[in-house]
Parts: C-alpha cells; sequence; structure tokens
C-alpha cells in the first residue's frame, strides 16, 4: 500500500532522514520505535507532506505521492494525527470531527459514525476540546482523523503524555479499530510496550535510518528490543 525508498528529508540545510526505506501493506501495522529526536516525526511530516522529501520515493497504492500537498495525499487516504493532538481547544469535540469532515469533502454522516465508533466521545461530544484530558485529547485527535476516512493511518506518538491506565485503553481502540475499519497504520512511538501490543512488524529508527526491522513474535523476545533499543530490560 506504501513504499518508501531511500527517503531523505529534514529541516532545510539540517538532514534528519538519512535514506529510509519502508513498505506497509493492505492492513498492516507497522510500529517504528526510536529515542527523542531520531526522526520519527520527521518521517510522519515528509510522508503526509508537511516537509518536502529531499531524495528518495514515497508511492501510495501504487501512486507517488511526494510532489503532492497534503490536502491531496489526505484526498487519496492517508491520515496523520500529529504528536502534541493540535485540536481546536475552543470548538466541541462535535465540531472538531465536524470541521474535519468538511474539509476533506467527507460525508456529514461520518461524524455520527465515528463517535458510535469511539464511545469515549459521545458523552464528551458538546464539551471544548481544550477542556478535555490528554488521553481524551488524543482520543479526539484520532476521532478527527477518522473523519477523513483514511486507508492509511500515520500516528505520532500518541501515548505522550498519557497517564498508564488510558495507554492501555488507548492499546484496545487502535486494536479494534484497526480491524473494524480495515485501516494499515504507521505508529511511531518510544513506549516499547505499546507498540509491542500492536504491531505486526516493528522497525526501529537511529538517527534518520531503519537500523533493523522484526515480526511481532521476534519482538516478543523483550530482552532481544530492550536490548537493541538501550531501554531497561524488563523482568520476564
Ligand atoms: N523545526 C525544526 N527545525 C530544525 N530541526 C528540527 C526541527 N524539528 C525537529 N528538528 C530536529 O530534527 C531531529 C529529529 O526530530 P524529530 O522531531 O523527528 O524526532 P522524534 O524522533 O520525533 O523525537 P521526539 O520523540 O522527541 O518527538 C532532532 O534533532 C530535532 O532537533
Amino acid at each position: 500500500m506504501l513504499e518508501i525508498r531511500n527517503l531523505k528529508g529534514g529541516y532545510g540545510s539540517i538532514d534528519v532522514l538519512r535514506g529510509i526505506d519502508i513498505t506497509v501493506a493492505k492492513g498492516e501495522f507497522v510500529g517504528i520505535l526510536g529515542h527523542n529526536g531520531m526522526g520519527k516525526s520527521t518521517l510522519l511530516k515528509t510522508i503526509i507532506g508537511h516537509l518536502p522529501a529531499a531524495g528518495g520515493t514515497m508511492t501510495f497504492e501504487g501512486r507517488s505521492i511526494a510532489a503532492l500537498p497534503p490536502p491531496a495525499r489526505v484526498h487519496l487516504g492517508i491520515g496523520y494525527v500529529p504528536q502534541g493532538r493540535r485540536i481546536f481547544p475552543q470548538l466541541t469535540v462535535r465540531e472538531n470531527l465536524t470541521v474535519a469532515a468538511r474539509a476533506t469533502r467527507r460525508p456529514a454522516a461520518i461524524v455520527d459514525e465515528i463517535i458510535a465508533e469511539l464511545p469515549a466521545l459521545e458523552r464528551l461530544s458538546s464539551r471544548k476540546g481544550g477542556a478535555l484530558s490528554g488521553g481524551e485529547q488524543q482520543i479526539l485527535a484520532l476521532g478527527r482523523c477518522l473523519c477523513t476516512q483514511p486507508r492509511l493511518l500515520l500516528l505520532d506518538e500518541p501515548t505522550e503524555g498519557v497517564q498508564p491506565s488510558i495507554v492501555e485503553q488507548m492499546a484496545a481502540t487502535l486494536a479494534r479499530l484497526h480491524v473494524s475499519l480495515g485501516l494499515s497504520t504507521i505508529l511511531v512511538e518510544q513506549n516499547l510496550d505499546f507498540i509491542r501490543a500492536l504491531a505486526d512488524r516493528i522497525a526501529v529508527l537511529e538517527r534518520g535510518r531503519i537500523t533493523s526491522e522484526m515480526s511481532r513474535a521476534e519482538a516478543h523476545d523483550a530482552h532481544r528490543l530492550s536490548a537493541l533499543m538501550g531501554f531497561a530490560t524488563p523482568s520476564p
């Protein structure tokens, strides 16, 4: 579905991505694990088009997307949930969702469909975005993205600043949606347990390069993955 070859990019003269290769098959959940500053957000921003690619190729469903502006990529079916959520704090939950559906010319009925998929949003639907907790804002940011009817979801560190019990609920929600909506997903994270709970395949990003890749089964060898990432080894 998505094929990225030798992708390079960054911020002006600052090179961050130094030749990334990644593929995502239809229905596949790919996790990209990396510490702070390794280039995770830069990668997703380059895939959605908020940053230009400085080299390499990106094709989505067989079509080159590198020259398309972000709205055209969204229109093709790529959804992006940025780090820090960026919801509209002055708008209600429902208005946040409606704005996304309208902006991408999706049918108005999608808003109710997504609220039904994310029941946590139902009781909050008339609350202002800025009055939600961090975890609730993250669910809203996800719902807003889903209102654009993506087939490929790009998720940037959804667990950041969210308390552990809510992180568990979020993992359950994402696992359910992945199946019910038939989504393909790239999740970038530094939360090892979260990524391991969800991803079919995990790639490790270090200083702008993918340095290793492993299957879900291999990733369940917690000691191997932890050692690779330099994280403290969890107890067996
Ligand atoms: N707007 C910017 N201008 C210049 N350099 C930037 C900019 N944003 C990020 N960088 C640099 O690019 C590198 C990669 O940053 P990026 O945000 O992609 O990392 P990350 O892996 O997502 O980290 P984190 O987990 O902390 O969000 C870092 O060295 C960062 O300082």
